[in-house]
């Protein structure tokens, strides 16, 4: 079963075009990488299957969702991470978590219960009462990573997961994506790091300039071989371009 099937999705914003028509399949328990360089519409797809965005043409199913038809019904089963956002700044962690389990309906004690399981995982436990604006960039994305999952959804968008933080947490936030990939749920994670996509992900489509340009299982190449593809699809164009920086 595809957790997320899209057929031929558009989007431009005035004359500029982000999506080419993207068509794209992921099975449902498939730690999915979108790969591409800075500006290739890695977002602009995560916001559209996530319904922040409606495509101007094309149709998206998110765990048998549309987006665009009932974009609250997909935001109710999936969670978020979306790049570079901080949480609040006038609230601490804990205050933070308590808000996201009552739009999630969740209950109180569930929700300490995972906080504290998340606190411990990336090392923040000392850091829950101290409000967001105190605390360092690395730390307010565990708080992002931490809600993003608190709801325990099936499904996760993750743009950039690992922005920000130490090889340590980078380490602890890659194993505990493989065992809730093996405990069957999906993962779509977007990234312009070749490393990450690389290291992580059962699949990478790479994307640029909005189309889809090559897909490859990290698992079946060796070495920098994915780097080498992805020089060799957008590596020239991105070189050149205005807005150039494939990430390595
Ligand atoms: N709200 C907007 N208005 C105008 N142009 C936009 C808007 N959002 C994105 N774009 C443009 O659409 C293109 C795709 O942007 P998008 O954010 O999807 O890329 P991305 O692959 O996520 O890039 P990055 O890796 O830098 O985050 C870019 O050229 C960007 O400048």
């Amino acid at each position: 079963m595809n957790a997320i099937a899209t057929a031929d999705l558009r989007k431009s914003y005035g004359d500029l075009t982000a999506l080419a028509g993207l068509t794209l399949d992921v099975p449902a328990g498939e730690l999915f990488g979108l790969l591409g360089p800075n500006g290739a519409g890695k977002s602009t797809t995560i916001r559209i299957l996530t319904g922040q965005l409606r495509p101007d043409a094309g149709t998206a199913s998110v765990l048998g969702v549309d987006p665009a038809a009932d974009p609250i019904g997909v935001r109710e089963r999936v969670g978020i991470l979306p790049e570079q956002e901080s949480p609040p700044s006038f609230m601490t962690p804990r205050e933070y978590f308590d808000f996201v389990g009552s739009v999630r309906d969740l209950d109180a004690a569930t929700v300490n219960e995972r906080v504290e399981t998340w606190a411990d995982r990336l090392a923040y436990g000392a850091k829950l009462d101290t409000m967001h604006t105190d605390l360092s960039r690395g730390q307010q994305q565990k708080v992002m990573i931490t809600a993003a999952f608190l709801h325990d959804p099936d499904l996760v968008f993750i743009d950039e997961p690992l922005a920000n933080l130490d090889p340590i947490v980078q380490e602890a936030v890659k194993r505990f994506l493989r065992e809730y990939r093996d405990a069957g749920n999906t993962v779509f994670l977007s990234t312009h790091d070749i490393d990450v996509a690389a290291d992580l992900c059962d699949r990478v489509e790479i994307v640029h300039e909005g189309e889809l340009v090559a897909t490859r299982r990290p698992a079946a190449l060796d070495g920098d071989r994915l780097l080498d593809v992805f020089l060799r699809e957008v590596g020239a164009d991105a070189s050149v371009g205005a807005d150039a920086g494939a990430g390595r």
